[in-house]
């Protein structure tokens, strides 16, 4: 699907992923966070190839994909503690709530997810960016099915993640609220 692709982030940048419907950008996220293998190429962390350090790298970073990454089985809470043990690391009940207050929907935290709508639960996904420290974001689609207010609130995020040195790699079919940053177009 990708060839003589070629990029690389520096702290403190994002890099827009662009494209139309089914040009790739979904499986080039999903290849770089080691969910697909790429056919050739690599695809390295602080000069290394990712394959040999897979636990460093997951530890700086931070996925989250655009579909079923919240549980409609689960309440937002229980998607929030769930993850946080799947990614190994301990969030206290009260920082889980604490995340769902930021992003307004803490009143919905013992409701099944599936009864969310679409923009709620993008938020319930967004407020593992409060839990999961991690350098690298990776965000597909971030900014879909959000109102003005919580992308007001994830644009301020994303800078705020940039200026303390972290860096973001997005897909997005909207206008992204963030000084220019690089572009991979597909
Ligand atoms: N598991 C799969 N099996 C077969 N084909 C797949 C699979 N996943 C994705 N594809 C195909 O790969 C292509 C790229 O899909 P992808 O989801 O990466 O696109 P995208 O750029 O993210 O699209 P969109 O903007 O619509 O989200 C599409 O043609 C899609 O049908």
């Amino acid at each position: 699907m990708f060839r003589r692709l070629s990029f690389s982030l520096a702290a403190g940048q994002w890099l827009h992923v662009t494209g139309d419907n089914g040009a790739g950008k979904t499986t080039l996220l999903r290849t770089l966070v080691g969910l697909s293998t790429p056919d050739e190429g690599r695809i390295t962390w602080q000069g290394q190839p990712v394959r040999g350090r897979h636990d460093d790298y997951r530890r700086a970073l931070c996925y989250l994909g655009h579909h079923t990454a919240v549980k409609d089985e689960l309440t937002p809470i229980e998607n929030l503690l769930t993850s946080a043990a799947l990614d190994g690391h301990a969030v206290a009940d009260a920082q889980a709530w604490g995340a769902l207050k930021a992003l307004g929907i803490a009143r919905c935290g013992h409701q099944p997810t599936r009864q969310l709508s679409a923009g709620q639960k993008r938020r319930v996904l967004l407020s593992r960016l409060l839990l999961r420290p991690a350098t690298l974001w990776v965000l597909d689609e971030p900014f879909a099915a959000l109102d003005a207010p919580a992308a007001e609130w994830l644009g301020q995020r994303l800078t705020q993640h940039l200026a303390d040195g972290g860096m973001a790699l997005l897909t997005s079919h909207q206008p992204v609220p963030l000084p220019p940053g690089g572009t991979v177009a597909l």
